[in-house]
């Protein structure tokens, strides 16, 4: 299997899934300004929507998105618990997280990082994100991770998306249950060895 990835981007989630599933992958590093990968192919070959993740398996398949990927790699290793079992309620619940962490937090972040982004849609971004950051933490007050006591991918997505707080300037102290999160999963070897093969920790 292939992880195509980009240094720090939403695609650390699925290569944390990875680590946490126990599973054998190789990283592939895109240039997302050129489209490039690490050895010059066409990454538009590969994802023709040119972002990353994207996972290649063996036989040469593809699956992007990367909440439909954590769920695959959760998947091959059902013993892990990385997702509840499939048609039961506690999955839909999963998947209540993955798309709320995508349609809600991820792509309020993505404005912040784009040059191009007018100040007036940055604050509102801002403040949407302000909302949604402390619908979650009220979550996390109640239990350690999303659906519960048992970690599962959409904690791994999260941890990844509020990591960006840090790069956008946006102060996650006003929720300590967060903060305290981002310690309980950042702390997790998985977690350790995805950030030190991204570059985003020292050896
Ligand atoms: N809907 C996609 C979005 C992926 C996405 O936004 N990827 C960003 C990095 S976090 C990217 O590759 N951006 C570069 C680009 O769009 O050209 C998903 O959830 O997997």
């Amino acid at each position: 299997m292939k992880l195509y990835y980009s240094p720090g981007a939403c695609s650390l989630s699925p290569h944390i899934a990875l680590r946490e599933a126990g599973l054998n992958f190789e990283l592939v590093q895109v240039d997302l300004a050129s489209k490039k990968t690490a050895s010059g192919q066409d990454y538009l070959e590969i994802n023709p929507a040119g972002y990353v993740p994207c996972l290649q398996l063996d036989d040469g398949r593809t699956l992007t998105e990367g909440p439909a990927i954590v769920q695959y790699v959760a998947d091959q290793v059902p013993g892990k618990q990385l997702a509840p079992a499939n048609g039961s309620f506690e999955r839909y619940h999963l998947q209540q997280w993955l798309n709320f962490i995508s349609s809600e937090l991820h792509k309020s972040f993505s404005p912040l990082f784009n040059p191009a982004s007018s100040d007036e849609w940055k604050n509102a971004v801002r403040q949407s994100l302000n909302t949604r950051l402390g619908q979650v933490a009220r979550q996390l007050e109640h239990a350690p991770y999303l659906l519960g006591d048992q970690l599962s991918v959409a904690d791994i997505y999260l941890f990844v998306v509020l990591g960006w707080s840090a790069y956008v300037n946006i102060d996650l102290s006003p929720w300590p249950s967060l903060q305290a999160f981002q310690g309980r999963v950042g702390g997790r070897e998985a977690v350790q060895s995805a950030l030190r093969a991204e570059g985003l920790i020292k050896e």
